[in-house]
């Protein structure tokens, strides 16, 4: 067995500095929206086995036979339509890389670096580690920005974390960032989100006594059986959306919760996004809003599935009025959140 050993620029690499270093880590995102970057980046998703959890020698040759012969192509088309085309990359990496930038702003009179990293795809995790390895930190918190748990995002961004450190002769300190699924700051800056969005819309109609009949709340689904084996992801979706309806003053009608993204032939979490909103023109809900208080970045998910799919869909049946309530993103109020995660985080660290 072969151990890296990583010292510290400007160091004899040998003594424990006791700096602390922050990772802040999402999914991934590939490359460009070409077939051969998006086929790399579903091949390395789909056959996380925190993800796809069936017999990798039942699941292996249908991923690699038709899962990759079609999807990259389809996916690519989706990720070509919200491109940042000035920076070349996707929005999810955009956005990732601001909510680290700024975080460092907020971190650095603290001394404490911080560097972002995705568990599929570029900047890699081990990059993200080495790096503040190289400048000294042997304290790392990580900070999978999911605030609800899973296994399929949380767990496994954890676990690539781990997969790093199994390589390392000198081991760093590790401290993982629990879900913040019913944080007051967390609910308080998706309430503002929600509130900023319905002030928006009344400034263009004034006319309209309630701008939105409905706010969706889309989380990203997740199949039902694995939460029926146990994974807490569908508990901490129902802590935010009991959380943000009690801020709002709505309930289970003016504030629903759905789920979308469903992936494969299996039964996701419901009720589904899409069926549920193309359904509300025929009820008299014409003038909605959707939050995703799933993601702390916009995404494909977000931008393009709810975005633009849904929004045309819900158009062509009757709706009238559809506003995406943008994520979280690098807004102050997601970098104070952020800090206050961080720094609780850090006690006695820093
Ligand atoms: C079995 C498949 C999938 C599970 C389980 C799953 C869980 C899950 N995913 C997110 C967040 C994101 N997913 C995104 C994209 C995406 N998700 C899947 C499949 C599963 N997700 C696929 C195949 C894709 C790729 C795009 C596509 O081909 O449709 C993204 C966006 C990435 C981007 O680049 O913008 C996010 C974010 C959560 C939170 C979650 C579990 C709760
Ligand atoms: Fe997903
Ligand atoms: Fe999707």
């Amino acid at each position: 067995m072969v151990f890296h050993h990583i010292p510290a620029e400007g160091s004899d690499g040998q003594y424990p500095s006791g700096k602390p270093g922050v990772i802040v880590v999402n999914l991934g995102t590939p490359d460009d929206t070409g077939y051969g970057a998006v086929r790399r980046y579903l091949s390395e998703f789909l056959s996380d086995r925190r993800v796809i959890e069936g017999p990798p020698v039942l699941w292996q040759p249908i991923l690699q036979g038709v899962v990759l012969s079609t999807r990259p192509r389809a996916s690519g088309r989706a990720y070509a339509r919200i491109w940042d085309t000035q920076r070349n990359e996707s929005p999810l990496r955009g956005v990732t890389r601001r909510q680290a930038e700024k975080l460092a702003e907020r971190l650095a009179v603290s001394g404490v670096p911080v560097v972002w990293g995705m568990r599929y795809g570029r900047p890699s995790l081990a990059e993200a580690l080495h790096d503040l390895l190289r400048q000294g930190c042997d304290r790392i918190l990580t900070m999978p920005l999911y605030p609800q748990y899973s296994a399929t995002t949380t767990a496994t961004a954890n676990d690539q974390i781990f997969r790093a450190l199994m390589k390392l002769r000198n081991q760093p300190a590790l401290r993982t960032l629990p879900p913040f699924a019913d944080d007051p700051d967390f609910i308080a800056a998706l309430a503002r989100s929600v509130r900023d969005a319905q002030a928006q819309v009344q400034a263009q109609a004034p006319s309209q006594a309630q701008p939105f009949q409905m706010v969706v709340a889309s989380f990203h689904g997740l199949p039902k059986d694995y939460v029926a084996k146990g994974d807490s992801y569908a508990a901490d979706c129902l802590k935010t959306v009991t959380a943000l309806r009690a801020a709002l003053g709505m309930d289970e009608t003016t504030l629903p919760m759905t789920f979308q993204s469903r992936f494969g032939p299996a039964k996701w979490l419901e009720p589904y996004t899409a069926p549920f909103i193309k359904a509300l023109p025929a009820r008299g809900v014409t003038r909605i809003a959707v939050v995703m208080p799933g993601f702390m970045a916009d995404c494909l998910e977000t931008l393009d599935e709810i975005g633009n799919e849904v929004r045309e869909e819900f158009l062509a049946a009757g709706g009238e009025s559809f506003t995406l309530i943008p994520c979280l993103n690098d807004s102050p109020a997601s970098i104070d959140l952020l800090e206050k995660l961080a720094r609780r985080e850090l006690a006695g660290w820093l």
